[in-house]
């Protein structure tokens, strides 16, 4: 097997006291592991008698897995499990493995996370009668539900706009939704609506609309929506827009108004959604999400409010979805652990059939603080760094890509000079700044409240 495009700057490591890896290898996984094993338990109890006996198998996995990250144990070979994937996984690990083993500890960040959950859904995919089971179906559904007032909000304003979108409306005014939705879309992965900005085309123009919206945009770090916007309104080239998914509920429900709206508006022929194949980082769409998000969306009982303006919206997606406008599309390049410099022809772990697909597309929309992580190799670039630099082959690929992601990590590129000393003094002014590392203020940058929306047209003319 041929070897991934090597990184010149080092990975984040999960032994860096400066870096989010560290708690997340400490505790966060930890917390994790305890819901998959409560989850199972769960589903377990009202199940019948041969699965249920099965479940005690996995659940023995899921202690020793537990303890071993506890433990900070180091990685070993996955196990056969059938799975495609399993000798990448493999030989990366040798590859990412420097002169001592690698740990829950020492590891890299990206490396080491991706494996983990590789490694739980591996214990279902070796069962009989667990194989395509979602460990975390049950808290995507339930957080899903907790956002019914947003839900409702946004359907109520998509109704309204969808009318007047078939109607005559400007290139200017599809200029200024397009924005909005972006938007949306954006702080849809924060999950905070708070921070999310009016909607109906008369507000869109009222003071306190655009208030809102400079609000908000005061957070975004990076924004190339102007450069997104200029290739999505292209006429000329084939209207096919591809978003590489991140969150399933609230995220995907806002991307799905935001394909409606490209779709309504004639701005995209096609929409090609990218799911995870597989249970991944506890929220990821998988490709089952598309139903349970239409049956949560049509049931009465589950949003009791906003009936007429959720029928409408589930009717559209099953339009849409009827006429082969709005499709998913599985790749198990996207539950790999390499970086996303590996779509290129010649590409491992499916990259290179990534690439292939995505050229037909004039706008991919990367979703989501780990794609985003993908993208620049997860790598310890400066903050100065320029985007161009930290996504490597993808500058020149050809590919438009744009991805839309709030700050969840430590890995952020193309700030201007100066900008990443005055955040984290503002962090350590308002009180949240940690005491116990070398830099107190390092933590705004994987608080979800900072976005990034950088831009490449691929170095295409
Ligand atoms: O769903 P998102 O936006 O990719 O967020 C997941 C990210 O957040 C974390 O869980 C915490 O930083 C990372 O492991 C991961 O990169
Ligand atoms: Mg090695
Ligand atoms: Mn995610």
């Amino acid at each position: 097997m041929t070897e991934p495009i090597a990184c010149p700057v080092a990975p984040y490591t999960n032994d860096d006291e400066n870096s989010f890896a560290y708690t997340s290898a400490r505790s966060r996984w930890l917390t994790i592991l305890t819901g998959v094993i409560s989850d199972v338990k769960e589903t377990a109890a009202t199940s019948d008698v041969e699965k249920t006996a099965e479940a005690e198998g996995i659940i023995e996995k899921l202690e020793i897995l537990r303890k071993e990250l506890a433990d900070l144990a180091a990685l070993v070979p996955l196990a056969e499990d059938g799975g495609p994937d399993i000798a990448l996984y493999n030989s990366e690990l040798k590859r990412q493995t420097k002169s001592v083993p690698m740990t829950y500890g020492n590891g890299p960040w990206l490396y080491t996370e991706c494996y983990l959950y590789r490694k739980i859904y591996s214990y279902f995919l070796a069962s009989k009668y667990w194989k395509g089971y979602d460990i975390y179906a049950r808290q995507k559904l339930d957080a899903f539900k907790q956002s019914e007032l947003a839900v409702v909000e946004l359907a109520v304003r998509y109704k309204n706009l969808s009318t007047q979108l078939h109607g005559d409306i400007s290139k200017e005014n599809l200029g200024v939704l397009f924005r909005e939705f972006i938007d949306i879309s954006l702080w849809g992965n924060a999950t905070d609506l708070s921070l999310l900005t009016s909607l109906s085309l008369d507000q869109l123009q009222s003071l306190q609309g655009e208030a809102a919206r400079r609000e908000s945009e005061k957070n975004i770090l990076v924004n190339n929506v102007d450069k997104a916007w200029a290739a999505v309104s292209d006429t000329t080239k084939y209207g096919r827009v591809d978003i590489v998914l991140d969150n399933a509920g609230f995220e995907f429900y806002t991307d799905m108004i935001f394909a409606l709206f490209l779709l309504d508006s004639g701005l995209a022929e096609n929409i090609v959604f990218h799911p995870k194949s597989i249970p991944w980082f506890v929220s990821d769409v998988m490709p089952v999400d598309l139903g349970v998000l239409v049956n949560a969306l049509g049931e009465s009982s589950f949003f009791t409010k906003g009936r007429e303006e959720l029928d409408y919206l589930c009717q559209q997606i099953l339009q849409y979805s009827g006429d082969g406008k709005i499709i998913m599309r599985e790749s198990p390049f996207w539950t790999t652990s390499l970086p996303f410099w590996e779509i290129r022809d010649g590409g491992l772990g499916g990259g290179h059939e990534v690439w292939e697909d995505l050229r037909a597309s004039k706008l991919i929309i990367f979703k989501g603080d780990l794609n985003h992580r993908k993208l620049v190799y997860d790598s310890m670039w400066p903050r100065t760094t320029p985007w161009e630099t930290a996504i490597g082959p993808l500058a020149t690929s050809g590919l438009t890509v744009f991805s839309l992601r709030t700050c969840k990590a430590d890995v952020i590129v193309g700030l201007p000079e100066g900008k990443e000393k005055e955040l984290e003094e503002a962090w350590i002014a308002s009180g949240k700044g940690t005491k116990d590392t070398g830099r107190p203020g390092i933590g705004w940058a994987w608080s979800g409240k900072w976005a990034v929306m950088p831009f490449t047209d691929g170095g295409k003319k």
